[in-house]
């Protein structure tokens, strides 16, 4: 059989999104990574489903994999092609798309700009929900790794995060750090590695080395993740800008309890057939 998909990327963040509302697939974790490499196959760092929804009250269900086959439970620029592919498809009518996902239930907006605004639920920060072991909640924790010991925040956006301060992205050592920390003992289920540079309290870079892919261009949950370490640590204020090497996102948080909401944009790079 020949399986539809679109190519899409939000901030450089790519995606293969496959619908399987209107087609029938059982995709192998194998296939994933085949069709993720990006010299021998289609190349993106997701593989994003659109599948009908499990629960009465929600529109769709939401899956994703990272580019090395495993499923995860969250991703933001992810979602944000999500609605942009199910509308442009007329899958619904809605401009206000509720979706499930293994991290929990999401509200997609559209807004007039060509943007999608997403409610992306409260962030998490109990360590047992991250998963991350530590004897309590702090607002950083010191993690000992081969290059020293490292001062993080740990949060959960549905999936698991690290968030490290840098002096500048330029510099940080995302490329070596960063899987040192994606497969350290403290994480059992791996994470995600953000580094932020504070450049004002509405304004901040971030670098992320994403687990189960290596660094990306952007990462939405990355985003949410940073913005609310920084809030929390009383060196960001909310709205605030954080400009990813792909491009900017917009955070909103009014603190512990509160959904934070991201804005940003979600393009189709082209559409294709690949046998499965
Ligand atoms: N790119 C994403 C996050 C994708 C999942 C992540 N690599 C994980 O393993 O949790 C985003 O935009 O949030």
């Amino acid at each position: 059989m020949l399986l539809r998909f679109w190519k899409m990327h939000g901030l450089g963040n790519d995606f293969m999104v496959v619908d399987l509302v209107t087609q029938r697939a059982r995709l192998p974790a194998q296939k994933i990574s085949e069709w993720a490499n990006r010299h021998t196959g289609i190349g993106f760092d997701q593989l994003l489903l659109v599948e009908p929804p499990t629960h009465p009250d929600m529109d769709f269900r939401y899956r994703i994999f990272n580019a090395d086959g495993s499923e995860v439970e969250n991703c933001g620029n992810g979602a944000r092609c999500f609605a942009r592919f199910v509308v442009d498809n007329q899958l619904t009518a809605k401009r206000d798309i509720r979706v499930e996902t293994a991290g929990g239930p999401m509200l997609l907006s559209l807004t007039d700009d060509a943007r999608v605004r997403v409610d992306m639920g409260p962030p998490r920060l109990a360590p047992a929900e991250i998963p991350f072991h530590a004897e309590m909640q702090s607002l950083s924790y010191e993690v000992e790794t081969e290059q020293g010991t490292v001062s993080l925040s740990a949060i959960s956006m549905g999936n698991p995060h690290a968030v490290v301060m840098v002096d500048s992205v330029d510099t940080a050592p995302v490329t070596t750090l960063g899987p040192l920390l994606e497969r350290h003992h403290r994480f059992p289920r791996r994470v995600n590695v953000g580094f932020l540079e504070v450049l004002s309290t509405r304004h901040a870079r971030l670098r992320v080395f994403e687990r189960g892919v290596g660094e990306t261009r952007a990462c939405g949950t990355g985003a949410c993740a940073a913005a609310v370490a920084g809030i929390q640590q009383g060196v960001l204020e909310s709205p605030v800008n954080i400009d990813l090497p792909g491009g900017q996102l917009t955070l909103e948080w009014a603190g512990e309890g509160h959904s934070v909401i991201m804005t940003g944009p979600a393009e189709r790079v082209f559409e294709g057939r690949i046998p499965l």
